[in-house]
Formats: structure tokens, C-alpha cells, sequence
């Protein structure tokens, strides 16, 4: 038996830290939601009992550093499966990018693993499941648009932003996400960003006041170890997006545009100087 999967690019509309846990993660609080740019994995059955990974991407890791592959030997030693599974990874979601392409994949895994060995797993456990790999893959395990606390891990469903166009452009350098919060100094944040306001405007359905609350903490980290990153974001807004972030740890930027008529510039003139553009739709926004 074979089946597919899809697994979604989460952006973050505010990312915040509140401080640092004594187990070394930081304590968050994020809204995030998911984009139409998704890599779409098949998983087939297989007589040995292995887990095989394979992807037309040249650049990923496709062994045990494989977040695929951590969920389904997760799944398989969890549920004493004695069954071997091949995993195709068709990569669209630019790898350490900052939207959560590895995490994604691992949720796809769980989902279509339960569902390629009927395990009948209830949602409520593929979350758990989910945090043991990361703490972006419980969020990708629901998808959907939600607050994310804890350390990202807690999820609360909250309204969907209002469609729009979004813009997402990858600059040609590589971030560590440890490394952006190692770097952070969470007591000396200068303005935090606001979940409750954030979650005011999507509740009201206001496009313009979801532009106006975009904020992210890791940025000035991340922008100050790249200036090409400042640029970008600053490009997307000369260029005419209503609101432009850094995604999570970066370097992706994103753009939110409202207008169709606007889009083909702004994805033009981004092409001018980064070579990874996409121009896509949110997944969850009201048609
Ligand atoms: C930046 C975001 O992508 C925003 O959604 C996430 O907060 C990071 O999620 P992720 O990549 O799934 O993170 P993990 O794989 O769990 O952790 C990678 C590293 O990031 C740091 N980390 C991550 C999450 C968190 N709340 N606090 C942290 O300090 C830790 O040093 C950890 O070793
Ligand atoms: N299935 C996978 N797809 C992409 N990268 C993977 C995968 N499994 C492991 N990796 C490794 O994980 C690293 C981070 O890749 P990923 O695309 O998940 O980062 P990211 O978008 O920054 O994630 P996040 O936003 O959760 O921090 C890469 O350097 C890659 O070697």
C-alpha cells in the first residue's frame, strides 16, 4: 500500500520570549499559521523491517538526522511495529529556512504513518509524539492557525487571518535556530510583541491591523548577524508589501500583500537580488 501525505510551511505572525527555562529552551509565545508551499511525502510499504528515506533534494541529510526518519522509528518503537516503511521526501519548502520544513515532514510522518498502519493513534498522542522530535512539530502535527506557548508546544486554536498573498523570499546564508537563541538576551528586549492584540485583529478579521502587529524577537539577533536579511525586509516593504517579517529563527522574510495586482512587482523585484521567491496563498485563510 502506498500513501501521500502533505506537509505545510508554518510562518510566525509574532514570535515572542518571555525568558530563559532552566532546561535551556526559551519560554514563548507565538502565533503562527500555515502557507500553501508544502512538500508532499509518499510512504510505502516495505517487506524488511527498515526505514528508508529518499528525496529529490540533494541537501538534506536522508539517515537517521532525517526528522522523517525520527518519527517513524519514533512511531515504530513506540507501537512495536515490526514493519518497514519507504519515505519519498518531494522537497518545495527551502531547507533551514525558518519554516519548519523538517518539522513539517515529521508530522506528515506521524499523521500518515498512523494512517498506513491503521495504529488508530488519537490526536492528543501524535502531539506528544510531535514534541519529542521539536518543538515547531506539534504545531505541524495540528496545523491550522494557533497561539503557541511553552516552549511552542502548547497549542491554542484561535481565527484564521484573512486570505491574502504572502511573499516569501530565502536569502542564500544558513541560521542555526540554537544559535539565534543562544544569542538572544531575553531581559533586554527592547519592544515585545503582542499575542492578545495579534489575536484581536485576526479575531476582527482585520487584515491592516494583522500587518500593523507582525513583531518578532529573534529578528534583531538574526538581522544583526546579517544585514542582507534588514535589506530584504526593507525591500519587501519599498517594493509595497503591507506588513513584511522575519520568519522564526530566519533568513526567510515574508511579505503579506492584500492586493493580487501588487504581487507580480514585488516578486519580480525580489528576484533582482534572492534567488529563492515564492509567491503563495495562506492555507488556512478564509477563501
Ligand atoms: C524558531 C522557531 O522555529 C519558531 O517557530 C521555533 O521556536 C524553533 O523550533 P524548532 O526548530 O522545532 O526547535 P527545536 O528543534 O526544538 O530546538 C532547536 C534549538 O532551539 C532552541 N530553542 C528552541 C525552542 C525554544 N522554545 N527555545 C529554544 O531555546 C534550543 O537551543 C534548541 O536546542
Ligand atoms: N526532512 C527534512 N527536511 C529538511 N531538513 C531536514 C530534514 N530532516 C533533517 N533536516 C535537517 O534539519 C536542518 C533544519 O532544516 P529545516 O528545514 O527543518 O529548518 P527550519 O526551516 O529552520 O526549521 P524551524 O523553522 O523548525 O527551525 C537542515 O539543516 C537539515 O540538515
Amino acid at each position: 500500500m502506498k500513501i501521500y501525505e502533505k506537509a505545510p510551511a508554518k510562518i510566525n505572525l509574532m514570535l515572542d520570549v518571555l525568558h530563559k527555562r532552566p532546561d535551556g529552551f526559551h519560554e514563548v509565545e507565538m502565533v503562527m499559521t500555515m502557507i500553501d508551499l508544502a512538500d508532499r511525502l509518499e510512504m510505502s510499504e516495505q517487506k524488511r523491517d527498515t526505514i528508508i528515506i529518499t528525496s529529490q533534494a540533494g541537501y538534506i541529510p536522508l539517515d537517521e538526522k532525517n526528522l522523517a526518519f525520527q518519527a517513524a522509528r519514533l512511531i515504530k518503537e513506540r507501537y512495536d511495529v515490526r514493519k518497514g516503511v519507504h519515505i519519498h521526501l518531494d522537497k518545495k519548502i527551502p531547507v533551514a529556512a525558518g519554516l519548519a520544513g523538517g518539522s513539517s515532514d515529521a508530522a506528515a510522518t506521524l499523521r500518515g504513518l498512523n494512517r498506513l498502519w491503521g495504529l488508530n493513534i488519537p490526536k492528543e498522542e501524535l502531539l506528544k509524539l510531535g514534541a519529542e522530535l521539536g518543538s515547531d512539530v506539534p504545531f505541524c502535527v495540528s496545523g491550522g492557525t494557533a497561539l503557541a506557548t511553552g516552549r511552542g508546544e502548547v497549542l491554542k486554536p484561535i481565527p484564521s487571518p484573512p486570505q491574502c498573498w504572502v511573499i516569501v523570499a530565502k536569502p542564500p546564508i544558513n541560521v542555526s535556530t540554537a544559535e539565534v537563541y543562544g544569542r538572544l538576551r531575553s531581559d533586554q528586549i527592547q519592544a515585545h510583541p503582542s499575542a492578545e492584540r495579534m489575536i484581536g485583529a485576526l479575531e476582527q478579521g482585520s487584515f491592516h491591523q494583522m500587518c500593523k502587529e507582525l513583531g518578532n524577537v529573534l529578528e534583531e539577533v538574526t538581522l544583526k548577524m546579517h544585514p542582507e536579511v534588514q535589506q530584504l525586509k526593507e525591500g519587501m516593504l519599498k517594493l509595497g508589501a503591507d506588513g513584511a517579517l522575519m520568519s522564526g529563527s530566519g533568513p526567510t522574510v515574508f511579505g503579506l500583500v492584500s492586493r493580487e495586482s501588487k504581487v507580480a512587482r514585488i516578486y519580480n523585484g525580489l528576484r533582482g537580488f534572492c534567488k529563492e521567491v515564492y509567491a503563495v496563498r495562506l492555507l488556512t485563510g478564509n477563501a
